[in-house]
């Protein structure tokens, strides 16, 4: 079972509205658009729909397409990237996404964070090569991470200044290459870092899908977003 259930999870509702304003939706009254996440979220959510009852038999095909039309639903499926799918719902082009915690807390935006999926489980964490000590040093520490603001937040938190330098991928060899003292990035199994000689020195926050709604949709279309959620609810717990 999803922490916070399927009731609106008030705490984050609370930060994604953070200098929100009205966003008008630009989907049609009749139709739930929900934007997918392509790659490592893409099969469990699509089993979701399908433990749920949609007929996702066009997306299982495999193709090019980017957008079907769930048969005898008036919900549509758009594929796209992490960071796209927060854009098309804060836009309205589309009323719901699922997206990882991790884009959220990086990209932040105007939303609503409604559920927690509680699959596509990982972390975020800082780690270094084994046995350094990246507190102790005179000089401010260098954090290499694809995730700069989630970097910034977290050493906000604890009154220290860092440089981050931004890495677009295997930022794992950040340390490695000696450009940085420190890393911070996710970690699912933990082989990465292990097979490159790293180690965790301490956890960032937890990451699991999440299914945001674009905040006007919410008003104008509730019931019909209420009973898709039920839906992903039911095949959950399915
Ligand atoms: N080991 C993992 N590494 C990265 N993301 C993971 C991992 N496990 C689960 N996830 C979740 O899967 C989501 C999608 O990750 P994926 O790697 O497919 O796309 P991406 O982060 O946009 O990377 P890319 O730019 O390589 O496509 C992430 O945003 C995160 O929520
Ligand atoms: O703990 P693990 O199970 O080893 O997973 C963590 C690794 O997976 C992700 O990288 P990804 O494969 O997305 O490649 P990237 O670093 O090029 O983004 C992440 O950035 C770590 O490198």
């Amino acid at each position: 079972m999803p922490a916070g259930g399927f009731g609106i999870d008030v705490e984050s509702v609370a930060e994604s509205l953070q200098g929100a304003a009205g966003t008008e939706t630009g989907t049609r009254r009749d139709t739930v658009r929900i934007a997918l996440t392509k790659g490592r979220l893409e099969k469990k959510t699509l089993a979701l729909l399908k433990s749920a009852g949609y007929d996702i038999s066009e997306l299982e095909a495999g193709s090019r397409k980017l957008i079907f039309a769930l048969p005898d639903t008036g919900v549509e499926i758009v594929l796209a990237k992490a960071a796209d799918v927060i854009t098309y719902v804060e836009h309205g082009v589309c009323d719901m996404g699922v997206v990882g915690k991790d884009t959220i807390m990086e990209k932040g935006g105007s939303f609503y964070e409604m559920v927690d999926l509680g699959f596509g489980k990982c972390r975020f964490a800082l780690a270094t090569k084994k046995g350094k000590d990246v507190y102790g040093g005179y000089q401010t520490p260098v954090i290499a991470t694809k995730y700069p603001a989630v970097t910034k937040a977290f050493f906000n938190r604890k009154n220290m200044d860092v440089e981050t330098i931004k890495i677009e991928g295997s930022v794992e060899l950040a340390p490695l290459l000696e450009l940085a003292d420190a890393i911070v990035d996710i970690v699912e199994t933990g082989t990465t870092l292990k097979e490159n000689g790293l180690e965790v020195i301490e956890d960032v926050a937890p990451i699991s899908a999440r299914v945001i709604v674009n905040l006007a949709s919410a008003k104008l279309k509730k019931a019909a977003i209420q009973k898709v959620i039920a839906e992903l609810e039911s095949g959950l717990e399915g």
